[in-house]
């Protein structure tokens, strides 16, 4: 029975929780005043460019640094005072997996339920129902070298969840991964989600990646959070919106940018760009001005801004490659 998807994200209790978390290194202020809430059985991604901060927030929330000041609660429990009972309830995959090439996958989880105190009998049930689950069996006896990129990100998220975490922190899970192993690992973090009800606290410098995943999404720059929302709330926020109307022929481009004054007009294209916020009733609008002069128009098409947009506009920078450089797919 899938509980996350019968209460409302606002109305769950926050898995994760923080407030003013500030951290610095000598004169440089890496996180400047973070403030989060992330409700239980959600995707939350923290976006941002290189060097904005990430990989320290995930390792102030996962206990491995302690913040100069700020507070910061999961599951209930304060990050410095309550760090045990912090540990024992969540799961962290790096950016560069934690398995040891020279065990094979087998191995390697049964080392985790080991170091998890699971008896022998138990760590041997678990092991073999992640390796299924994660479509690692046939792989299961191989040395993790010779394991592709994507097999090794998938061993390296089951090796979290020997320990059966209810908050899980992804950094950069798909990063350098293939679009195909990237889909596939995107499926395995939304079926966590939905069949288990865990929280996702993901890092990513993949726009596509926190728009097909999260709930929400903050983006993080200079150590500040610029910006927190759905995807879509986030695209509203910018300007770049517009309706694009093709007409047949110069005449009925002339008659119709009369009509629509703010329009950029492209005579090349046979185009009409009207400025908007992608709404419907932007839409409606522009509909109206059609349906009341008579004019016709070949096609229309609306244009929201993407989270590039966002990120561009918020950051001031260019992100990252959106998609990952398949070569590193076979990076040891
Ligand atoms: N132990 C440390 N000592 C000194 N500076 C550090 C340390 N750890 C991180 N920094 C600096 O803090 C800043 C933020 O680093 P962080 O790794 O959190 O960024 P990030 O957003 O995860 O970046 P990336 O996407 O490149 O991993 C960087 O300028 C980094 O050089």
């Amino acid at each position: 029975m899938n509980t996350a998807t019968q209460v409302s994200p606002t109305t769950r209790a926050a898995a994760i929780s923080a407030s003013g978390l500030r951290k610095s290194y000598g004169d440089k202020v890496v996180l400047d005043g973070i403030d989060l809430r992330i409700p239980e059985g959600t995707i939350f991604a923290l976006l941002g460019p290189n060097g904005a901060g990430k990989t320290t927030t995930v390792e102030i929330l996962s206990t491995l640094i302690t913040a100069d000041s700020g507070q910061a609660r999961i599951a209930g429990h304060d990050v410095t005072s309550d760090a045990d009972s912090v540990r024992r309830r969540i799961g962290v995959t790096g950016q560069f997996a934690a398995v040891d090439g020279l065990l094979t996958a087998e191995e390697n989880l049964l080392l985790m339920a080991d170091l998890h105190h699971l008896s022998k009998r138990e760590g041997r049930r678990r092991a073999a129902e992640l390796l299924e689950r994660f479509e690692l069996t046939e792989a299961a006896r191989k040395n993790v070298a010779t394991f592709s990129g994507g097999m090794r990100r998938k061993l390296d998220l089951a090796m979290t969840l020997v320990g059966r975490p209810r908050i899980i922190f992804l950094d950069e899970p798909t990063t350098g991964l293939d679009p195909r192993s990237r889909r596939v690992m995107w499926e395995l973090i939304r079926n966590l989600v939905t069949d288990q009800g865990v929280t996702i606290f993901l890092t990513t410098q993949y726009l596509d990646e926190a728009d097909q995943l999260a709930d929400r999404i903050a983006v993080l720059d200079h150590g500040k959070l610029v910006a927190e929302g759905t995807a879509d709330e986030l695209k509203r926020t910018i300007p770049g919106g517009h309706v694009r109307l093709r007409f047949a022929d110069e005449a009925h481009l002339a008659t119709a940018a009369g009509f629509f004054g703010t329009a950029a007009r492209d005579d090349e294209s046979l185009t009409l760009r009207i400025p908007g916020d992608g709404t419907l009733a932007d839409l409606r609008a522009v509909l109206d001005v059609l349906d009341s002069t008579g004019i016709q128009a070949e096609s229309l098409t609306v244009h929201t801004p993407d989270l590039d947009d966002v990120f561009l506009t918020l950051t001031g920078r260019q992100n990252a490659p959106t998609h990952p450089n398949p070569q590193k797919e076979s990076a040891r």
